[in-house]
């Protein structure tokens, strides 16, 4: 089984992102962009990490009416990154268009319930019941409208596994057993992420806020 750990490069400085990727490079699986490194430099600043040669995952959450998410599928489709995220609230049509526009090999990516949310602020938006209701009833949707996988917790992705066995399953939100958990709030350690059926982790600042980031890896794969 290839390493399943996704470091989170959250910087706007491309150097600092060059830098963490390249000493964590023999350590993890794959390298996520989200929006705080694409706001910075875009389409150029994915091919220049692009060419630390690990798969890049484009976590880029869009959410919005069907064809304007298919078209911003479409214009980021010749980074052809391995994994591309959308917000599974855009609805069925918005699934089934982004999956339709991206290339062959990207894996879209449906986000149930951010991993910072629990069930208080799901009351908030006016949804009632649990995280876990939630999640399970968007990971139907996602399966429905034909996208690869979702976005969950760990708390959630037996649950989830259970009821789309083919489904990939990315779980961020993970932190060691002492580790501070800062602004998530469904935390799972990378071992139980996995147990509950992880196909792979996301893991930020466990490791890029580390002393020694390829140390801090290299413990996290140890523990899988
Ligand atoms: O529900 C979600 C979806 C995406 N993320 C992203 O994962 C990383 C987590 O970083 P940490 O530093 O390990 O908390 C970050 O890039 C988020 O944008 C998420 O946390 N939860």
């Amino acid at each position: 089984m290839s390493n399943r750990i996704y470091v989170a490069i959250d910087t706007p400085d491309l150097a600092r992102a060059k830098a963490i990727a390249t000493k964590v490079r023999n350590h993890v699986g794959g390298l996520k962009l989200g929006l705080e490194f694409f706001a910075a430099h875009g389409q150029p600043g994915v091919r220049e990490m692009a060419t630390i040669g690990l798969p890049i995952f484009l976590d880029l959450k869009l959410h919005d009416i069907p064809n304007t998410v298919a078209k911003a599928v479409q214009a980021l489709s010749p980074l052809e990154p391995a994994i591309l995220t959308v917000h599974a609230s855009g609805g069925r049509a918005m699934l089934e268009d982004a999956k339709a526009a991206a290339p062959l090999g990207t894996k879209v990516v449906a986000v149930t319930m951010l991993t910072s949310l629990d069930a208080s602020d799901l009351a908030a938006t006016g949804v009632s019941g649990s995280a876990h209701d939630q999640v399970v009833r968007l990971a139907a949707l996602a399966a429905e409208a034909g996208v690869d996988g979702i976005v969950c917790s760990g708390a959630e992705v037996a649950a989830a596994k259970a009821a789309w066995p083919k489904g990939y399953f990315v779980v961020p939100g993970v932190r060691l057993a002492d580790g501070p958990v800062g602004d998530q709030k469904r935390v799972v350690t990378p071992r139980a992420a996995v147990d509950g059926g992880a196909s792979i982790i996301v893991v930020g600042r466990p490791i890029t806020q580390a002393e020694d980031p390829d140390a801090a890896a290299r413990a996290i794969a140890g523990t899988l």
